[in-house]
């Protein structure tokens, strides 16, 4: 579970107290999530999520992923908003660790994809990236093509402990990525971790479906070609558990998202690549979790071989069509 810093009443107590929020009336560690710190605050004025930021989260980039959610919230995007000190911080230190308290948003993540969801993430995604146009700051994407080889590196002597042939696989594979990188896409500002445990529905009993409610975890977001959050978007929701890809739940995310924001004739052409080096990337950061998580570490490793086979389909795909789309 992704509790990594534990924190005392008293150090909360007098945490709370920066803060307009209320009486802290219970705090509890969320099982969810691999990279920071979050407890479930609840005040006798309502629910909010503390974290502490914790490895992979350098302090001096908090300012982005904070000013971001605000500047979204601020754009009607449901998302978390940070929360103000009466300083007017949003950011402090909480046991040593940057920390911050963000609103509650309310919604589940779903643990089995439907068609539906599919149609909801396209058109939510597109309003993000719209809503993201004119924030002011940017961040470079250190987790894409360039931040590869040295994580390959880090990993290859021991990748052979995941599978036999997987150093030769990213090898092989970052050459080519490397090569024919895409330069010139739209570029903004994209999400680039929006995985299922990331989006939140709410049930909608009268149509019988489930609406999206908003999006979590920014702590990823970075200023990089739009097409890229598609392409992770196609890794991480339109595959079956058994491994098919599912391109009726690619075609409804893809025309979902092209009614709010089309796509242009090089950002279609240029997915596979993409999904290609979305797929390096999970893989690559999946194996370095994979060989450095120390053992009795409380946190559930992500299976690097999903992604090892996600991208042996990419590889395959010969056009865009192969994702469903005309
Ligand atoms: N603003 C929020 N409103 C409601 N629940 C939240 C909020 N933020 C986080 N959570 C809860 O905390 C869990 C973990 O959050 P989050 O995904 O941000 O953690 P993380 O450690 O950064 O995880 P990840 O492994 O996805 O990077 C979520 O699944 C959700 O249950
Ligand atoms: N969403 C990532 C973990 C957080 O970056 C994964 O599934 O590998």
């Amino acid at each position: 579970m992704a509790v990594y810093t534990e924190v005392s009443d008293d150090d909360l107590e007098e945490f709370a107290a920066e803060y307009d929020i209320g009486e802290v009336v219970s705090c509890k560690g969320i099982a969810e999530g691999v990279e920071n710190t979050n407890y479930l605050l609840q005040t006798d004025r309502g629910n909010y999520i503390l974290t502490l930021y914790e490895k992979r989260v350098n302090p001096d980039e908090l300012p982005f992923f904070l000013g971001l959610m605000e500047h979204l919230a601020a754009r009607g995007l449901a998302c978390p908003t940070p929360i103000k000190g009466r300083d007017g911080t949003a950011l402090r230190t909480l046991c040593g660790r940057p920390a911050a308290i963000v609103s509650f948003l309310k919604g589940m993540w779903t643990r089995r994809i439907t068609l539906n969801h599919c149609a909801e993430l396209g058109p939510a995604m597109a309003a993000m990236h719209l809503a993201g146009a004119d924030f002011p700051m940017t961040r470079n994407n250190n987790l894409s093509v360039s931040g590869w080889r040295p994580l390959f590196e880090s990993i290859r002597p021991r990748a052979a402990e995941i599978k036999a042939d997987l150093e030769q696989t990213i090898a092989d594979e970052l050459d080519y990525l490397e090569a024919h990188w895409p330069k010139a896409l739209p570029v903004g500002l994209i999400h680039a971790d929006l995985f299922p445990d990331n989006v939140f529905f709410l049930h909608d009993r009268a149509a019988g479906v489930d609406r999206m409610s908003g999006f979590i975890d920014f702590y990823f977001a970075c200023t990089d070609a739009l097409a890229y959050d598609i392409a992770i978007c196609l890794n991480a929701w339109c595959f079956e558990d058994d491994g098919a890809f599912n391109a009726t739940k690619a075609r409804l995310m893809l025309n979902g998202y092209r009614k709010v924001r089309p796509l242009s004739a090089d950002e279609l052409l240029a997915l596979p690549l993409l999904a290609r080096g979305a797929a390096m990337r999970f893989l690559l950061t999946r194996s370095y979790d994979w060989l450095n998580t120390p053992p009795g570490a409380m946190v559930k490793r992500k299976d690097p071989m999903e992604y090892y086979r996600k991208l042996r389909f990419h590889q395959g795909v010969g056009g865009p069509g192969q994702y469903g789309i005309a």
